[in-house]
């Protein structure tokens, strides 16, 4: 388990410094590969962040942002992930980038996880920047402890891109990347805010089951160090 630390005395703070270094990693795979990837989690914590990068002044035109995970509810919804990023993150400089969501109003969540893994897997993969937050319950993307695919979900070898995801915890119906497409990205962000969370990870990184604490996967399974940018 390698874990960088990053810590900020405020969520501005943190904002600033991780939408300029999620920027220069676009930029680094734009350079590399003439397009760069970012996958990006919901919930409330990344609001700042996605306000601070969205002010990032990099060539747009060439990043495609996608989810690590989605509620299952419309886009109108203010529960949806992809309309806080809508909302929050693609506008000002960053209103040229591309947006492959997940949800699909048509399809049931079951195909909908289908059609989605056929979007993701027309993407250049490994992403260049994965952004995760993560619950006090130690879920990461939909990844929760008693998701009804967990399992397969957090399977190093799996070869599934997107699944479907019932739990108890999650509110509605998720669609999540698996751990195989987060673990394997070229910048991996763990974006946690409080002093709840802090001690939630701390416990996370002890010796423990995965399917209790799924950011565990993560952490385990990582192909580079996991960067935890943290703030009170
Ligand atoms: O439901 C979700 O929760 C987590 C954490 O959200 P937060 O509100 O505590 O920041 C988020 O990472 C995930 O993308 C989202 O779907």
């Amino acid at each position: 388990m390698a874990v960088e630390w990053h810590d900020f005395a405020s969520s501005r703070d943190l904002a600033e410094a991780l939408s300029a270094q999620i920027a220069a990693c676009l930029t680094d795979g734009i350079k590399a590969n003439g397009q760069a990837v970012l996958a990006v989690s919901g919930g409330t914590t990344p609001i700042a962040l996605f306000e601070a990068l969205s002010q990032q002044d990099i060539d747009w035109s060439g990043v495609t942002v996608t989810l690590v995970d989605e509620r299952f509810v419309s886009p109108e919804s203010e529960r949806s992930n992809e309309r806080l990023v809508h909302t929050h993150l693609l506008k000002d400089n960053a209103a040229q980038a591309k947006f492959v969501g997940l949800y699909n109003p048509a399809l049931v969540a079951e195909t909908a996880a289908i059609a989605a893994a056929n979007r993701i897997d027309a993407l250049s993969r490994p992403f260049d920047v994965v952004v995760l937050g993560m619950g006090t319950d130690g879920h990461t993307a939909s990844f929760f402890p008693g998701g009804d695919r967990l399992d397969q979900a957090i399977d190093p070898e799996s070869k599934a891109l997107v699944l479907p995801m019932l739990a108890e915890g999650a509110g509605e119906p998720r669609l999540t990347l698996t751990l195989p497409v987060i673990a394997e990205a070229r910048f991996i962000v763990l974006h946690i805010e409080g002093a709840a969370k802090r001690e939630v990870l701390a416990r996370a990184m002890q010796e423990g089951e995965e399917t209790e604490m799924p950011i565990r996967a993560v952490l385990n399974h990582a192909q580079t160090p996991v960067h935890v940018f943290w703030a009170n």
